[in-house]
């Protein structure tokens, strides 16, 4: 019975993430973020620790998106009219995304401007021309996947 409830709430959670997908840009450009740091990060043969910081990053910048879809959905619950403190709340949900970005954004160029890890990456780019070309390949997809089709936006 637990594991069926167990079952139930990561389907919820799984339903809660896929709409968030479909329905926020912003998740799909962190997503493209996580794709291009995660290969960065093996490129340039980061360590466990560096790998542990990155994925905090990833988890909390995800995670502070999906809070922040969560406060917008429920304020246009309350109103779709013009409310000064629906729009202040929403403003903070925004700005708790930001800090995260942010921070995020600071601990990875700590991480591979440190580590001297940015090398080794350009080392293996210039070195391998199927792996440029693949790093090249990869951008019009991710331009596509942040883009979205049909009604997302
Ligand atoms: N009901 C409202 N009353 C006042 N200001 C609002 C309201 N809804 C949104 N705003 C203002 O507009 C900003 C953007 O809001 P929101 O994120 O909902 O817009 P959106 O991204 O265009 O919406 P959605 O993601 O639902 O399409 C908010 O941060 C807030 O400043």
């Amino acid at each position: 019975m637990w594991l069926y409830k167990l079952g139930r709430s990561f389907r919820y959670a799984g339903r809660g993430f896929a709409h968030v997908l479909r329905r926020e840009r912003n998740l799909r450009i962190h997503l493209t973020a996580v794709f291009y740091v995660s290969w960065a990060g093996i490129l340039g043969r980061l360590g466990g620790a560096e790998w542990a910081l990155l994925w905090i990053c990833f988890a909390m910048v995800i995670g502070a998106e999906l809070f922040n879809t969560a406060i917008e959905t429920l304020g246009n619950a309350v109103t779709r009219e013009k409310n000064e403190t629906v729009g202040k709340a929403k403003d903070v949900a925004a700005g708790a995304v930001l800090v995260c970005a942010v921070g995020s954004v600071g601990a990875a160029a700590g991480i591979f401007g440190c580590t001297g890890a940015w090398k080794t990456v350009l080392r293996s780019l210039g070195s391998s021309t199927p792996l440029s070309v693949i790093a090249i390949a990869t951008v019009p997809a991710a331009i596509l996947f942040i883009r979205g089709r049909g009604t997302w936006k």
